[in-house]
């Protein structure tokens, strides 16, 4: 029997079909599924029609009511139709006749083009290439071309461009797959690492190359933009309930990381913002979920309580309640409190700042000449983070590699004295530190055999310090798929750098790029880069390779940048900008402002309304706003880590705010955390800034902050 597939074009589509029509199209592709093909395309009921003589075979037209059309891929060979598009009536026949479906036998997916638009542009461009610039690839031959899957007639058409832009505004034309290609290679990209990051992926799917008419395999290969609907589903049930393509439409570089049975070791997933590392992991949990051994867990981690909800809600739309039931989605930290309470029921967490002001005690009390940041520093960036336990590791020349300000062996046992002060307060009260706890747990956790979690998968692992991470590596016991990391060095926004290698996390080799961004429009995302430039990505995590550039297939209006005169210029020309958002029919919950301060994002509120825009704050740990949930979100710029807007704006972004030299370790205290530490501010306006989806909107009074790329 026939089996229905469905195009991800026609999701949109589908959202706009009233109940009666949505009926109708479910009872149509029921019989697509219960008649032979012949029966079924000369079925009186359902109008099946062919394109007029000359036009593609293979492609058919049917009514679904007498202002809805739906067009049908039906293979002349093999079993699966494919529901290519849903359109009002009046366009269909002239879109169904412009495109042409192939199977690309390189990468063996089904690709659709608008032929008509690409070859009258290829007999006549429109502006035939200036003999001062060189066509596009006219560095890369037919043949290497061909062998990354882009046919000759693309070959030909690319001859006819000189410009990115040209070929950005072809996309929608030109066939999907071939267009990831070339856009990587126009981005610099060599041949044989497109053949390696855009190609395989896809032929490791498919299994090698596939024939030119094989339209059923091709079909089942592009899983990246088609849906296979099982045979007892009902398309109602399939495309009625609330949609996230991410959950079906994996890209084939997401799919073969998230679905490998096997890694022989701790993975690395990297890429940059919106490039769909948190759907990797999430995948790979339900992936490792589904193949879990009896008795089995998996740990899902991310950094802050907030992100971690953020997963779980994602996860519970994955995957069903039988299976979340085997996977603890915690951070770190939780997981550390409840180990060491197994042994230690008395103990609690220290807040970060009570820490800090133990610290202060201490060092006033010693009357050391060190401040207490200082003191502080030491004891989280040299003593925690390589987990030394004696005045003699801490006496070791390496032990303060890395830091600029050096000690001679006497300030050392100073320190040192001072540090293990403090740490013997924290166990007499027992109120540890998180640091603390983690070290704890670590320790707990070596000398079992029995190791709590099967897998562990962490996402946003950029911002973990190496003592969380020796926690999470000592809850799995090393071996296939112990691990799964996904993370971006360049949105680190906390104080940590980890070595993996020292952390007995080896994912040499198993390091893996993503490069497409699904979030962002490339306007925003080619300013945001911007912001990064010349930025040392070797900080965080050690990555094999360093972070590449992202892409996106997505376009749309370039951030509008805003330098007000003063403080209340800048919430009045907000007011302005975010009732113009409103205006164009965004609502009020898909804005979010962002503000560097908590008090900014008081006074952002107040101005908000004062304005008469519902505003108020956001709390991103229960994804919650103050009073009404249909109001614009209002949080710090810290707060928006992970999350996504259809528009966003970046408030405050004025020279004294970013950095914000308050939370900058001074160079005189240490050169190294100085750098380090404004780079994390850098990146914290790149986080906040990469979070729209459409619209970004910048804004600072005074002197711009100097991370803003103003020219
Ligand atoms: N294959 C896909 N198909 C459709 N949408 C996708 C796909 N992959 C990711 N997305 C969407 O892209 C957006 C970004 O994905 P995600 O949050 O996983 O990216 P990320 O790399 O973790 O981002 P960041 O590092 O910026 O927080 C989300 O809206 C997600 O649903």
């Amino acid at each position: 029997m026939p089996r229905l597939a469905i195009d991800a074009t026609c999701l949109p589509q589908y959202d706009r079909l009233d109940r009666p029509t949505r009926e109708r199209l479910a009872a149509i592709t029921r019989k697509f599924r219960e008649l032979p093909l012949p029966a079924l395309l000369s079925h009186p009921d359902l109008r099946i029609r062919e394109l007029p003589e000359g036009q593609d075979p293979r492609i058919r037209t049917f009514r679904i009511s007498d202002s809805w059309t739906g067009v049908l891929l039906a293979p002349e060979s093999g079993e699966t139709f494919l529901l290519v598009h849903l359109l009002p009536r009046e366009n269909a026949e002239q879109w169904a006749a412009d495109q042409r479906h192939d199977v690309n036998r390189v990468m063996g997916t089904l690709e659709r083009r608008n032929a008509t638009a690409l070859a009258q542009h290829t007999a006549a461009p429109a502006t035939p290439p200036a003999p001062t610039r060189p066509a596009l690839f006219s560095d890369i031959s037919d043949e290497a071309l061909r062998q990354l899957g882009v046919d000759s007639e693309t070959i030909a058409f690319c001859r006819t461009l000189t410009s990115r832009e040209e070929l950005v505004d072809w996309s929608p034309a030109i066939p999907q797959d071939q267009y990831e290609v070339l856009l990587h290679l126009l981005d610099g990209m060599p041949v044989d690492q497109v053949m390696r990051e855009v190609v395989q992926p896809r032929r490791a799917l498919s299994g090698g190359s596939v024939a030119s008419d094989d339209y059923d395999t091709a079909i089942r290969n592009t899983r990246h933009r088609v849906m296979l609907v099982d045979d007892d589903a009902d398309i109602e049930e399939v495309l009625g309930r609330e949609f996230d393509a991410w959950r079906v439409f994996l890209h084939p570089t997401q799919r073969t990381l998230a679905y490998r049975p096997v890694f022989n070791g701790p993975v690395l997933v990297h890429g940059g913002p919106g490039t769909g590392k948190t759907v990797v992991a999430l995948h790979r949990v339900k992936y490792l979920a589904e193949h879990l051994p009896l008795g089995g867990r998996i740990l899902l981690t991310s950094f802050t309580n907030a992100l971690v909800e953020a997963v779980r809600r994602d996860l519970a739309l994955l995957l069903d309640e039988e299976l979340r039931a085997d996977v603890d989605v915690i951070t770190a930290d939780k997981l550390a409190l409840d180990i060491v309470r197994e042994e230690w029921p008395e103990v609690s967490l220290r807040p970060e700042s009570d820490t800090r002001g133990l610290f202060a005690n201490v060092v006033s009390k010693h009357s050391l000449p060190w401040s207490a940041d200082f003191v502080f520093q030491e004891y989280r960036h040299v003593v925690m983070a390589q987990d030394i336990t004696t005045v003699d590791g801490y006496l070791d020349p390496d032990a303060r590699r890395g830091r600029s300000r050096p000690l001679t062996v006497d300030e050392r046992r100073e320190v040192w004295h001072a540090i293990a002060t403090a740490r013997a307060l924290m166990r007499r009260t027992k109120q540890l530190s998180a640091l603390e706890l983690h070290a704890e747990a670590t320790r707990i956790l070596n000398a079992r055999t029995e190791k709590p979690y099967t897998n562990v998968v962490v996402d946003e692992g950029q911002d973990l310090h190496p003592a969380q991470w020796r926690t999470l590596r000592a809850a799995v016991a090393p071996g296939p798929n112990d691990m799964f990391i996904a993370g971006d060095n360049r949105q680190r926004i906390y104080d940590n750098t980890v070595s993996f290698r020292q952390l007995g996390i080896n994912v040499v080799g198993r390091s893996y790029p993503l490069r497409m961004n699904y979030r962002t429009t490339t306007e925003i995302l080619t300013w945001a880069e911007q912001i990064m430039q010349g930025e040392d990505a070797g900080l965080g995590m050690d990555a094999a390779e360093p972070a590449g550039v992202t892409r996106s297939l997505l376009q749309g209006a370039p951030p509008v940048l805003y330098g007000a005169p003063d403080a209340a210029a800048e919430l009045v020309a907000l007011a302005r900008q975010v009732r113009s958002w409103l205006a164009k029919g965004i609502a009020p919950g898909d804005i979010c402002v962002t503000a560097r301060t908590r008090r900014g994002v008081t006074e952002v509120v107040s101005a908000l309304r004062r304005h008469g825009i519902p505003a108020a704050r956001f709390n991103p740990q229960q994804h919650t706003v103050d009073d009404s949930a249909d109001a614009v979100r209002v949080t710090t710029m810290h707060g928006v880590k992970g999350l996504e807007f259809r528009a966003v704006a970046v408030t405050g972004v004025t020279a004294t705010a970013l950095p914000l030299m308050d939370h900058v370790t001074s160079p005189d205290l240490d050169e190294n955390q100085h750098r380090s530490d404004l780079a994390a501010q850098r990146s914290l306006l790149y986080v906040a800034c990469t979070r729209a989806r459409e619209a970004l909107y910048v804004s600072w009074h005074g002197d711009p902050s100097p991370f803003l790329p103003l020219r």
